[in-house]
């Protein structure tokens, strides 16, 4: 048996077709173009190519490109100032702080400083704490765009066995948290977890985000499960996730591809949080 490959290019595609249809209708009815401002700090060439996507993509949807780019020896300070300069700038509607930022920087304090409703990452204590709650606030752009992709499958969550590898404030802890309230009984795994391998294959989803390039083999994989990998490594031979995909395609019922899996989604959902954002801080509903 092969797996099903979830096409993660194409469902990227249709959100973004659905977000310039809701940028579209915002102006009909009188309101403002969402703005997106990246903030980018340094000369990372990947960091780089992901901004330059995401403005790219911004800009496709009709939304306005605020892009600031900083040198990669800018103090705290001077950053801060930037960020709030963007928070009291009513054409920005969200804020994206590229991470990582450089070794000296205090990421932690900067994004203390985004308005949880400029919050496009929805890396902010409020928006944490609101997910975690159950509460409406904006998602983290990488495990939102992994529900959009069970969903769009048609995968079953509610009594399901799902397992995260990963424990990160950007995609495990909140993949967890919305794998729970869609009403999965959820297992967060990570580098301590003993015996990952037998800790997997209890999943029925198997969603892993760790960062350790091919980290999950077929052993690791129920018959039929649905694996959605998360991780993205650039090799001499292109990229590589953290799912050995071969052997692991031919156990799972569906899994995500690297590259045109979940990395499409993330920019996705960022445009769609930025929809949202606009439409809420112009007083209509969202
Ligand atoms: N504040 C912040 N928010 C982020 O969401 C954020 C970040 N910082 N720092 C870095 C990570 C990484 N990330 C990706 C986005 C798109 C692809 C993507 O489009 N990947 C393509 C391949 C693109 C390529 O060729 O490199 C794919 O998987 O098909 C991957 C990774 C967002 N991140």
């Amino acid at each position: 048996m092969t797996a099903r490959v979830i096409d993660g290019t194409a469902v990227a595609r249709r959100v973004r077709e659905d977000v310039a249809r809701g940028v579209e209708k915002l102006l009909a009815e009188g309101g403002t173009a969402p703005g997106l401002a990246t903030v980018l700090i340094g000369e990372d060439p990947a960091s780089e190519v992901y901004v330059r996507n995401k403005r790219r993509l911004c800009v496709a949807a009709g939304m306005a490109d605020h892009h600031r780019h900083l040198p990669g020896d800018v103090d705290q300070a001077t950053v801060a100032a930037l960020l709030d300069e963007l928070a009291a700038d009513p054409a920005v509607s969200g804020i994206l702080l590229q991470l990582p930022t450089p070794e000296h920087l205090d990421s932690e304090a900067l994004i203390a400083r985004i308005p949880a409703e400029k919050d496009v990452d929805g890396l902010t204590t409020a928006n944490a704490g609101l997910l975690a709650q159950g509460r409406p606030g904006l998602r983290p752009c990488t495990p939102a765009g992994v529900m959009t992709l069970l969903e769009e499958y048609d995968v079953a969550l509610s009594g399901a066995e799902a397992v995260v590898v990963g424990r990160s404030v950007l995609v495990g802890k909140p993949m967890a948290q919305l794998l729970l309230a869609q009403n999965a009984t959820v297992t967060i795994a990570h580098s301590r977890t003993r015996d990952l391998a037998e800790v997997c294959r209890r999943a029925d989803v198997l969603v892993v985000a760790a960062g350790i390039p091919g980290l999950v083999g077929a052993d690791a994989v129920k018959p039929g499960a649905t694996v959605i990998d998360v991780g993205i490594h650039r090799g001499e031979d292109g990229l590589h996730g953290d799912v050995e995909y071969d052997a692991v395609a031919e156990v799972a019922g569906a899994i995500t591809p690297v590259p045109g899996g979940v990395g499409p989604m993330t920019i996705a959902m960022l445009l769609a949080n930025t929809l949202t954002a606009a439409t809420v801080q112009q007083g209509r509903a969202s």
